[in-house]
């Protein structure tokens, strides 16, 4: 598999603080990939200097070959590269449907495409996918009337409107009931086996990343602690410690 992602000896500090210390790592196309690492390890930065939110100190993030380091959030997702947040980010006043229709504009053309009438191929794609996480009979609900479970798979449905190449998702089981849980992997495995999507996702659930990720990599510290299939991170005793405050 070659690399769709690369990230190549970033380092960002806030302050005195260095939160993402050259850290290198790629993501291959089509696998699914695993981040973790205990809290403040600098996932999340890692995440926000990927898809743009943070400019990286130095080092170099590659997509598709292409340097993206000196690119903002809009012009990387329009290369296919998209981000979900810890906390959601619907319209709780809109419907799921209209949310649908709403974020395949955001990433095409800003707030002014909204006053276009939505194209037909934009609402059978939104129908599709509301439908592939299973919340179609919810299109015409308020959004801010579903349950957090199902605000997260809205928007995981919203993430794949535009086609992403690759989708970094920022905990995506945090705050989900342990039976919905298992519906929202079973759409994340069927995303990247089914409509191609490669996953690079944050998880602090170890039983999800465990059975989700072909590979994960630990981050401690700001630095990367270990890296490998999920047999050799769970059998690797630098990560416990590093779970346990040792390392
Ligand atoms: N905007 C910011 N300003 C200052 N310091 C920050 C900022 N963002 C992150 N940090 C610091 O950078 C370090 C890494 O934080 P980060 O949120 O990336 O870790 P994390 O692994 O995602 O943690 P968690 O699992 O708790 O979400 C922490 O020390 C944090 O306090």
């Amino acid at each position: 598999m070659s690399a769709l992602l690369e990230i190549r000896d970033v380092t960002k500090r806030f302050g005195g603080v260095v939160a993402n210390d050259h850290v290198s790592l790629s993501v291959a196309k089509g696998e699914i990939a695993g981040l973790i690492g205990p809290n403040g390890s600098g996932k999340t930065t890692l995440f926000n200097c990927i898809a743009g939110t943070h400019a990286v100190d130095s080092g170099e993030i590659l997509f598709e070959g292409k340097p993206i380091s000196h690119l903002r959030t809009a012009p990387i997702a329009r290369l296919g590269l998209v981000r979900t947040w810890q906390q959601t980010r619907i319209y709780g006043e809109m419907t799921a449907a209209e949310n649908m229709a709403i974020s395949a504009r955001e990433t095409n053309g800003g707030l002014v495409a909204l006053l276009r009438p939505v194209p037909p191929a934009t609402i059978r794609r939104a129908e599709d996918l509301l439908a592939f996480v299973g919340l179609h009979e919810k299109r015409d609900e308020k959004a801010g009337r579903l349950s957090f479970g199902q605000q997260k798979l809205l928007e995981f449905a919203m993430a794949l409107m535009n086609e992403p190449k690759l989708l970094l998702l920022d905990e995506p089981t945090a705050g989900i009931n342990p039976t919905l849980i298992n519906g929202l992997i079973d759409r994340l495995r069927r995303a990247n086996t089914e409509l191609g999507v490669t996953l690079l996702v944050i998880e602090h659930n170890m039983r999800v990343i465990m059975n989700l990720a072909h590979r994960i990599t630990c981050l401690a510290h700001g630095q990367v602690l270990a890296e490998g299939t999920p047999d050799e991170i769970r059998d690797d005793r630098r990560v416990l410690d590093a779970y346990l405050g040792v390392a």
